[in-house]
């Protein structure tokens, strides 16, 4: 089976909030929330994805010492496996915004399944609300 690397994040801002971004309509799994982040190019360093993605998705620009690896998601879809390592950030340059239209959320830990999300990040959601706790 096909094995789909993708570089994800869980920016978490002073408040403890951690950004989701809604699938835009025509892509596969539109309207359901994730990390921010995406596929791997054949060559390219994981780190420099992510930070590649951060820029094109968010307009935010990440150093790579501000990237610590946090959990991943290893999920099986239809047509392909996913391995999605997902690294938290707290520091960045720039006002995340939805540089492809997409819909952003700050959210508490603790309202994250008021999110739908894709199957795969299901598992992530204890992660983080042991190491953030619910927020308030
Ligand atoms: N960025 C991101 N992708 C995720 C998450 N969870 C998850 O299953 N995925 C899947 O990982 C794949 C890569 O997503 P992507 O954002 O890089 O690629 P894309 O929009 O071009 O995907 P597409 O071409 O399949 O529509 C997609 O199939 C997406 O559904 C997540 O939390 N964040
Ligand atoms: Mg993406």
């Amino acid at each position: 089976m096909k094995l789909v690397l993708v570089a994800a994040a869980a920016l978490v801002d002073a408040d403890g909030r951690v950004l989701l971004t809604e699938r835009p309509a025509g892509k596969s799994l539109a309207g359901l929330w994730e990390f921010p982040g995406g596929k791997v190019e054949p060559g390219e360093r994981l780190e420099d994805c992510l930070i590649r993605e951060l820029d094109e998705e968010l307009g935010i620009t990440v150093q790579e010492p501000c990237l610590a690896p946090l959990s991943f998601a290893s999920h099986t879809y239809e047509a392909f496996q996913l391995l999605m390592p997902l690294w938290i950030c707290r520091r960045w340059e720039g006002q995340a915004r939805g540089r492809e239209g997409q819909r952003l959320a700050w959210v508490k830990p603790g309202a994250l399944r008021d999110y739908p999300m894709p199957p795969a990040d299901e598992p992530l959601i204890p992660v983080l609300l042991d190491l953030l706790g619910p927020g308030r």
